[in-house]
């Protein structure tokens, strides 16, 4: 009878979750995303609820009631539903922040869990902004809470920003950083920027009193392929959550007339070493482009044109090789159903060898050992003794990597390093990922 009760609760629990992913959805194709449609109303005065709820921030000389209702009357927009936006948005919630805005154009995916942490198992697959407005909204039921489901661009970007006082920049490409740069010059509103990748974190606050902005500190962006995403270089979840709850910090500081801390002045954070530095910045350029003397910029351009890169192109394909010299994960298949004699060479690095590696005899050559001398030779060596003599055809050298980026620069440069008519190198194209989606649908991914 127990056990009866017990599995009907959990099937009423797993209908309850249903449920309310499917009613999220149906939010997400109401919400207009461009629109606010209330107006904050202005609040001059809290209710006993309030005064209860807050009791323990009111009571702090530097907030207390005019503090409390200046966050009341203050609407901040979150840019990006991740790592930094999560922690920041719940904070923001909690102290009691008018209106919330979370943009993002992406859904849950269940790597964003470990620190993403406003959405659950139950919201995979549903859109970020969404989940997270509903988050904040359950913890809070007096803060407005707005999701805009779209991909910020210069063509909303001015029109989103206007309904808000404080931008938080939680996105995790250029493109977006120098569009919320400039949009929030030309609306004359702070911008909390921070970033997290790895063990590592820094925040600062662009173009707020005589601050720099993004663009006076970097006026030309990054190359695209230097850019290192959580995606491609790790990231520890609480390094986000570390930098996106000092986000919620200096706005809630600016939003209740307190200094910023960071205006003029970068925080960097070494997880690993448990430091925190605080480094000052250049002041404000007389020469910026934007927020200079002499604006060049009086409008938003096309960022992805700027930069190189789009908001939304975090698995970029290379294309560098030519069709012979590249093997589809079918035909590799193929290679080991028959038995064909070869080498596998994976270029990752030995900590994701460890999660999963292809069912084949494989050697370890990391991408980034590839031009030592040592590493090639006994790479050489290898193949040597893997090679059968008086064979006419060269002898398969075949290289594979996570996603099939690096295992074509890989496949570069051995036939660059190791020039022998004897040995033919190529590379298994889309990688591990592209195995997993044609080959093994059980094969893990990360
Ligand atoms: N221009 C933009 N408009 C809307 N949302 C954006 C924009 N640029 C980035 N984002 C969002 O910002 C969030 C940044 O989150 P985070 O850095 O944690 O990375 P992620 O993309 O979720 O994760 P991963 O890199 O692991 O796939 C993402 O959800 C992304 O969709
Ligand atoms: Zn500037």
């Amino acid at each position: 009878m127990e056990k009866e009760i017990q599995s009907l609760r959990l099937q009423l629990e797993q209908i309850d979750q249903e449920n309310k992913r499917l009613r999220d959805l149906l939010k997400i194709q109401d919400t207009d995303p461009h629109v606010v449609n209330d107006k904050l109303e202005p609040r001059s005065s809290l209710s006993n609820a309030e005064i209860g709820r807050y009791s323990r921030q009111l009571i702090l000389p530097e907030i207390g009631v005019q503090g409390q209702l200046k966050l009341a009357n203050t609407s901040v927009l979150v840019v990006g539903a991740g790592g930094l936006g999560c922690p920041a948005g719940i904070y923001l919630a909690a102290a009691g922040v008018g209106r919330i805005g979370f943009i993002d154009y992406d859904a849950v995916e269940l790597s964003n869990l470990h620190r993403q942490i406003l959405h659950s198992e139950g919201k995979v697959g549903v859109a970020k902004s969404s989940s997270a407005a509903s988050a904040c909204s359950q913890l809070n039921s007096h803060v407005q809470c707005v999701p805009h489901h779209v991909q910020l661009d210069s063509s909303n970007a001015l029109q989103i920003i206007k309904n808000y006082d404080i931008v938080l920049d939680a996105s995790d490409n250029v493109a977006t950083r120098y569009l919320l740069n400039d949009a929030c010059i030309l609306s004359q509103k702070p911008l909390v920027s921070g970033s997290a990748l790895r063990f590592e974190g820094q925040l600062t606050v662009y173009g707020y009193k005589d601050g720099p902005c993004y663009r006076c500190l970097y006026p030309k962006p990054p190359p695209p392929e230097t850019v290192t995403n959580c995606s491609d270089g790790g990231v520890l979840g609480v390094i986000p959550g570390i930098i996106g709850s000092m986000q919620a910090l200096e706005a809630i500081k600016i939003a209740c007339g307190m200094e910023s801390s960071f205006c003029q002045k970068m925080l960097l954070f070494d997880g690993q070493e448990g430091t925190f530095r605080t480094i000052k910045l250049r002041p404000k350029q007389p020469n910026c482009i934007v927020c200079g003397q002499r604006p060049e910029i009086t409008e938003l351009i096309d960022y992805q044109q700027f930069c190189g890169s789009r908001p939304d192109d975090k698995e970029k394909s290379l294309s560098v090789l030519g069709r012979e010299d590249r093997i589809s994960v079918q035909e590799y298949k193929e290679v080991l159903d028959i038995g064909q004699k070869h080498v596998l060479v994976d270029v990752r690095m030995p900590v994701e060898m460890e999660i999963c590696q292809l069912p084949a005899e494989v050697y370890n050559l990391p991408v980034n050992c590839i031009d030592r001398e040592d590493r090639l030779a006994s790479l050489r060596d290898h193949i040597v003794s893997k090679s059968a003599r008086g064979e006419n055809q060269p002898f398969p050298v075949y290289v594979v990597c996570r996603r099939g980026n690096d295992s074509q620069i890989a496949v570069q440069k051995l036939k660059n390093h190791i020039k022998s008519e004897s040995i033919k190198f190529k590379d298994i194209s889309g990688g591990l990922y592209a195995w997993a989606k044609h080959i093994d649908t059980e094969f893990p991914v990360y």
